[in-house]
């Protein structure tokens, strides 16, 4: 999503393939190397989507490797078939029906439990392989007999025979990896890959379908290890059976780390260490069996000190040079202010698709006989609460007084014990969080929950896709870039949440109050209809205060929004209306003047207080 030059990277790597076979072998690779070396990269290419951008580490792997390969290497030895590449793809496209099946279970389960299955699934098709399907596959003889490369164009047929034109054969296939892999890492759907990996919870609470998602690059994954399968084996002129073992998904897994995951070349890179080593350790050194553990401390020692891993360090060493080059540049130095601007958007220059003022007056929400027990504790006890279109409600409460589970269930991230939520007249209880979302009733949260290895823009823009392309879309060839009309909407939102100077800046690199106003700015970019804060002023200083305050109050116009918050004298400033939560019920509800005067609520702050004082 960063480069602002088209085809900088991919004229790169066309440079570097076609230099490729000159150089490395001065440097010691063999031509067998250097060309497992580019199946290995192609087979990176789409595991680093799944582990690098997606976060989803998967030790299965070899199972779509050695389907792809066995099924197109079998289609050319046993049953004949002619056509060398409509072999690999229908490997690759009988992967990708694997590894969507696949998927649909093992997603089921997020971290190291989704790892896990991944391993066992691994296992299970290693057996496979070996016994009942050893007449197909050849068991632990492989398939021989794989013919050599060669491409049917209709009025000839192009043929690679020696190492150097298998070379440029993978190497074209490798280029044309690239190209589909950084497409689709640049597209709306590689985007929110991404806010996945940082935040899944916060990218569904946004609308998003996060299963769709990940299941889109578990096939995606699946489909470049099936491809890369029927390369080795057009490589080798033999599909060993190993293909199939763990082992292949853990070397895997290491070159990607040695490279650097979530750069799509680091497993191209980790391939090339790793497999210079092996060949420089077992044919050089003679190192015997021990060299898999000189490799082994060789990887330690990598992963150890380059923790990004090579192209991840070299990026991290550009960024700090062109850092450093900008700074001394002219004219470096002059910060724009990250503060308010002199005139912030007003609500009338958002994009209106759900702004409230469209809509008719009366409920928004209703929610009755809402009840939350966790166990034996009751969060929530059979709370009646409306809120009118166009109506700011501010909810205050003791702490532990049940307000942030309120809201919960607002959003349905949690359901209710029992109750009703009706949301635009339509019941909504039950529902799942981003679905809620999509109608157009979001939250920001009382804990920031951003996504930190994006920039603010890029944050923004995650929350904009939700609401211009719906829960799920396979668009995987766009450009977010491309169009005006999101960009128009991610800058609005930006202004309104006076971010409109940091837009570049990671997450990681701003200050406390700017990732408050970040965190409201994500939950407004959605455009929802119905907009709840919680808790938007926490943990600020005086001044944040004032000035978020300030940002609510432009915000609310023509919003229907609930604000939670426990600074009292910012939410009687805002609100019309105040809900007094005690011990999980409705104490009181009413305008600001009859909640100050009412000594039920000055009984239940106080309260707090003696029972404090008395603990003592
Ligand atoms: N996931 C959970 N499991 C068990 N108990 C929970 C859970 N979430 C909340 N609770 C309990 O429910 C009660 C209400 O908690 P909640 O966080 O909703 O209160 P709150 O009014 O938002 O508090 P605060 O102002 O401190 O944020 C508390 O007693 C809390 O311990």
């Amino acid at each position: 999503m960063r480069s602002q030059r088209p085809f900088l990277v991919e004229t790169i790597t066309a440079i570097a393939l076609i230099l490729a076979p000159f150089v490395l072998p001065h440097l010691g690779f063999t031509p067998n190397t250097i060309n497992r070396i580019l199946v290995w990269g192609l087979f990176g290419l789409g595991f680093d989507i799944l582990f690098g951008y997606t976060g989803l580490l998967s030790f299965g792997q070899s199972a779509f490797f050695g389907t792809g390969g066995m099924f197109a290497a079998y289609l050319l030895t046993e049953a004949g078939f002619g056509y060398v590449m409509a072999a690999v793809f229908l490997g690759t496209i009988v992967a990708a029906i694997v590894g969507y099946l696949i998927g649909l279970i093992a997603l089921r389960r997020t971290g190291i439990y989704f790892a896990m299955i991944t391993v066992a699934i691994a296992e299970v098709f290693f057996f496979v392989e070996f016994n009942p399907l050893s007449a197909f596959t050849g068991g632990e003889n492989g398939l021989p007999g794989v013919p050599r490369p060669s491409i049917f164009l209709g009025f000839t047929t192009l043929e690679f025979n020696t190492d150097f034109q298998v070379y440029g054969f993978l190497a074209f296939w490798y280029f044309v990896g690239l190209v589909i892999a950084l497409r689709i890492v640049r597209s709306p759907v590689g985007a929110i890959l991404s806010a996945i990996r940082d935040n899944p919870q916060r990218a569904a609470a946004l609308g998003h379908d996060i299963h769709s998602y990940k299941l889109t690059a578990f096939v995606v994954a699946a489909a470049y290890a099936g491809f890369a399968g029927g390369m080795l084996g057009l490589m080798q002129g033999f599909m060993p059976p190993d293909a199939f073992m763990f082992e292949t998904s853990g070397q895997l897994v290491m070159q990607t780390a040695i490279g650097g995951a979530g750069t799509l070349f680091g497993p191209l890179v980790g391939a090339a260490v790793w497999l210079y080593l092996s060949d420089f350790f077992q044919n050089t050194l003679h190192l015997g069996a021990t060299w898999k553990l000189v490799l082994g401390i060789v990887f330690v020692l990598l992963v150890c000190f380059l923790r990004h891993g090579i192209v991840g360090a070299v990026i991290d060493l550009y960024r700090l040079v062109a850092g450093r080059w900008a700074e001394t540049a002219p004219g470096a130095g002059v910060v724009p202010p990250a503060s308010v601007p002199a005139t912030p958007p007003t609500v009338a220059m958002m994009p209106a698709r759900r702004r409230d003022s469209d809509r008719s007056s009366g409920p928004i929400l209703q929610a009755t006989g809402l009840t939350k027990r966790y166990g034996g504790v009751v969060a929530n006890s059979d709370i009646d609460f409306t809120v009118n279109h166009g109506e700011l409600r501010g909810i205050i409460g003791p702490n532990g007084a049940g307000k942030s589970t309120f809201f919960k269930m607002l959003t349905c991230e949690v359901p209710p014990t029992s109750g009703q939520i009706l949301f635009e007249g339509k019941d909504i209880t039950g529902m799942g969080v981003a679905d809620v979302c999509q109608l157009g009733l979001t939250k920001s949260y009382q804990i920031n929950q951003l996504f930190n290895r994006l920039t603010v823009r890029e944050n923004l823009m995650i929350a904009a896709l939700a609401e211009t392309r719906g829960k799920f879309k396979l668009d995987l060839f766009s450009n977010p870039r491309n169009s005006p009309e999101l960009t128009e909407q991610v800058d609005h939102a930006m202004a309104l949440v006076n971010l409109a100077s940091r837009g570049d800046a990671q997450v990681s690199e701003l200050a406390y109050g700017e990732k408050r106003r970040l965190e409201i700015g994500l939950a407004l970019a959605t455009s929802p209809s119905l907009l709840l804060l919680d808790e938007p002023l926490a943990g600020m200083s005086p001044a944040e205060r004032i000035e978020t305050v300030k940002l609510l109050k432009s915000i609310s116009r023509g919003r229907t929004m609930i604000v939670i918050d426990h600074d009292m004298d910012a939410l009687f400033e805002l609100a019309e209306r105040v809900t007094v939560l005690q011990e999980g019920r409705v104490l009181v509800e009413g305008t600001p003047d009859e909640i100050k005067g009412n000594t039920k609520v000055q009984e239940a702050y106080l309260g707090g207080v003696h029972d404090v004082l008395a603990a003592q």
